[in-house]
């Protein structure tokens, strides 16, 4: 099984691009869905955010209020970067196993959506295929005010966040870009999709580790042969 990051910079297009890939039958892994998942109440993510930011980013239900720490982290590095270094471990944990979900099924590639990808070196190396899903800066910034409701000032402080996204594109093997229509970026979609299909593995990771198994029984059979010898 081999591993494609898919990533871009806020509201580029990601999720726009995974839920095409999801319908023509990929498994995809989304960053931000596990983000929300590992900060419910009672995770250990949860209490450590509590403990380092207080209860005024808690709804009354007591779930994280993400509009509250997001406009908290995205004005703050400082206080970013220690977001960052309590979810970021819990995020990777937990999409691991979901890696382990689609290897026991047999696919052959899962797609991780993570829009920090290549701000985490060490994610980065563990990806065959690395997809950038682009759009111009102007385009970014209206369809991230127009989708959050943000003013400017708060959009352009979202995206310098970021790493900007024409390095990112600098650094992608397959680059999509989203400036234009929907129907545009299907159609590259459909060409992503057929190159993945035709990507071969570059360690067939399933075969070696039936081989082995098998191997390993080889031998346990063999052993006992000779012990009732
Ligand atoms: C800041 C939070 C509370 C805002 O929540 P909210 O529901 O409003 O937004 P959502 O999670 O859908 O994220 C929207 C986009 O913001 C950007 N973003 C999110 N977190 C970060 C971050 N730490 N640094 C830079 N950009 C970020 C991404 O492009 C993401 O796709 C939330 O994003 C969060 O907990 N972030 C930390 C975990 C993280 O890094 N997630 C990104 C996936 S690894
Ligand atoms: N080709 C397109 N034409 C018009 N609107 C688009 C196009 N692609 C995406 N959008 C819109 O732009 C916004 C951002 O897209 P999307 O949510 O897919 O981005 P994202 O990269 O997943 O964002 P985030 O980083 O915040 O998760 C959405 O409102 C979406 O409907």
């Amino acid at each position: 099984m081999f591993l494609v990051g898919l990533t871009g910079g806020i509201a580029s297009g990601k999720s726009s691009v995974s839920s095409q890939l999801r319908e023509l039958g990929c498994p995809v892994i989304d960053a931000d869905v596990v983000a929300r998942k590992v900060v419910e109440p009672q995770t250990r993510a949860y209490r450590l955010l509590v403990q380092h930011f207080g209860q005024e980013v808690l709804l009354e239900n007591g779930e994280i209020d993400r509009q509250k720490l997001g406009q908290i982290i995205f004005s703050n590095p400082e206080k970013r970067r220690v977001l960052n270094s309590i979810t970021h471990p819990e995020i990777h944990r937990a999409m691991l196993k979901h890696i382990l979900y689609y290897f026991i099924r047999g696919y052959r590639y899962v797609i991780l959506d993570v829009p920090l990808l290549f701000e985490t070196r060490r994610l980065t190396r563990l990806m065959k295929h690395t997809v950038v899903v682009y759009c111009d800066p102007t385009t970014q910034l209206a369809r991230l005010m127009q989708r959050d409701g943000l003013s400017r000032e708060e959009a352009e402080q979202r995206i310098a966040a970021q790493m900007p996204l024409s390095e990112k594109r600098g650094l992608a093997r397959h680059v999509i870009e989203n400036s234009g229509s929907r129907e545009d970026t299907h159609r590259q979609v459909l060409r992503l999709h057929t190159a993945l299909d035709d990507s071969m593995e570059f360690l067939p990771i399933r075969a070696v580790a039936v081989a082995a198994v098998a191997g390993l029984g080889g031998l346990f059979l063999y052993m006992v042969k000779l012990l009732a010898c």
